[in-house]
């Protein structure tokens, strides 16, 4: 079995909603099981600053299919959910990016693993370190807890459910 870690971002309302749906349609796939989930948190927009607030959370995968696979089913999920790709780095109903799989590092044309702006991103690092706080970049081998950009600021805790079954079984 692999296990995945993936980032999950939403800033158009439904925010939570978006954010669920997504964590679910993983969960609900034949071959991915959500093993853990973060909690929630607001985060200042990185990147294209003149857009709105996102929700973002991490959740951990267990599953049988390679990282590319994966990171289809993340990309039928955001499909799903409507998300139309214009401005890079703009609003998004759903983004999901594959953060870590295992501890494989692939590059490839569609896919890079380790995500390549994981390191950089608080949005990312804080819910990360909340789930496992002694991760090591496969990489650079470095404790993700000692860089930078995890003691950022603009992230904030938003709301404080960090269990699977609040995500499937809501409904
Ligand atoms: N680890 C990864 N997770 C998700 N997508 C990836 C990854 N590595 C490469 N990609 C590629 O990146 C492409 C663009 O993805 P996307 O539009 O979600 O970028 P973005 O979310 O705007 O920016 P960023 O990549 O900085 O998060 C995807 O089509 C995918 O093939
Ligand atoms: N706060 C925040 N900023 C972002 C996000 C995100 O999920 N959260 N996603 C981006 C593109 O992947 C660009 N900027």
């Amino acid at each position: 079995m692999n296990i995945g870690y993936i980032s999950i971002g939403s800033n158009i309302e439904d925010r939570l909603y978006h954010l669920t749906e997504a964590v679910r349609a993983l969960h609900l796939h034949d071959s991915v099981t959500v093993a853990a989930a973060s909690s929630i948190y607001e985060t200042v927009p990185v990147g294209y600053t003149e857009q709105a607030d996102f929700l973002n959370m991490v959740v951990c995968v267990k599953t049988k299919l390679d990282a590319q696979e994966l990171l289809e089913i993340c990309q039928e999920i955001e499909r799903g959910l409507g998300r139309i790709r214009d401005v890079r780095w703009g609003p998004r109903t759903a983004d999901l990016d594959i953060l870590l799989y295992n501890d494989d590092n692939i590059e490839s044309e569609t896919l890079t693993v380790p995500h390549p702006r994981m390191q950089e991103r608080a949005f990312v690092l804080v819910p990360l370190l909340e789930m496992d706080s002694s991760i090591i970049h496969p990489v650079s081998k470095n404790l993700l807890s000692d860089e930078a950009a995890a003691k950022d600021k603009g992230v904030k805790l938003w709301k404080k459910i960090n269990e699977v079954a609040y995500f499937v079984d809501n409904r």
